[in-house]
């Protein structure tokens, strides 16, 4: 059966006070998970090994970092390695988010390069991909997004592929209050599924968890998350609401 997760992308929000509340009111609020399901918490770096510990002794529940670097090790003023977030107990990392790429300028290479350092250290990658309005208007939605994966995961052999999640998150739906519709969600995931089908074989794909972001909320979570190609969310700002990030949770 395909892993379904329920992500928290806390950005750059919340002392960590804040944090700590929010994490305590998410891990007492008796969610009960199935074995195939999870919980992923990913607030920002200074705040992970509280939120480790805060989470670790509840069933489901795995911690993310949204970003890392893309070299190793070394002089580089402001960066977080892989290693050093393996070293903490981080589970997974978020990469390629469309923040990331618009803002800090990272290229489909650099993602490639991040992508290999996660793996090598034995964490997961939650790969984001999506594609701007401007290409949504034009129809050329389904390239774009096979690029962004072709260009940063397809040298990955299938065993190490078979790690990674995948996030679709329109950008035009990021923060907007526009959510994407369920056909829309869908087909953009029943189409990343073939893509990578044509590339591994059916049975990564199957097995491929493919999480949606953008405008998630309590009211649409349940339509999107029954959609058979959408394995769950990354959910941004609901996700800093322990009463509407559970309900999501809820949706499953
Ligand atoms: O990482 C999360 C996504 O960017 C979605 O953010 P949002 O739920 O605030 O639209």
């Amino acid at each position: 059966m395909r892993k379904k997760i329920v992500a928290g992308n806390w950005k750059m929000n919340l002392t960590l006070a804040q944090g700590e509340q929010l994490i305590n009111d998410i891990v007492n609020a008796g969610l009960k998970l199935e074995d195939n399901q999870a919980v992923v918490i990913a607030p920002p770096f200074p705040y992970l090994q509280k939120a480790k510990s805060l989470t670790q002794h509840t069933e489901g529940f795995f911690i993310a970092a949204q970003n890392c670097a893309a070299e190793k090790s070394g002089a580089y003023t402001g960066e977080v390695s892989a290693e050093m977030l393996k070293s903490i107990g981080v589970d997974y990392v978020i990469l390629g988010h469309s923040e990331r790429r618009e803002y800090f300028a990272e290229s489909n290479a650099t993602l490639a390069k991040k992508t290999d350092l996660v793996l090598a250290n034995g964490m997961k990658p939650i790969f984001c991909c999506g594609e701007p309005l401007a290409i949504r208007e034009a129809g050329t939605q389904n390239d774009y997004v096979a690029k962004q994966l072709e260009e940063s995961l397809y040298h990955l052999p299938a065993e190490e592929f078979s790690k990674v999640v995948i996030a679709y998150e329109p950008i035009w739906a990021i923060g907007t209050g526009l959510t994407a519709s369920a056909q829309q969600a869908q087909d953009m995931h029943a189409y990343i599924r073939s893509q990578i089908a044509a590339k591994y074989g059916r049975e990564v794909a199957m097995h491929l968890t493919i999480l949606y972001g953008g405008s998630a909320k309590p009211s649409n979570a349940q339509e999107l998350f029954a959609c058979e190609d959408v394995d769950g969310g990354l959910i941004g700002g609901a996700s800093l609401v322990a009463a509407d990030f559970t309900a999501i949770v809820k949706s499953f």
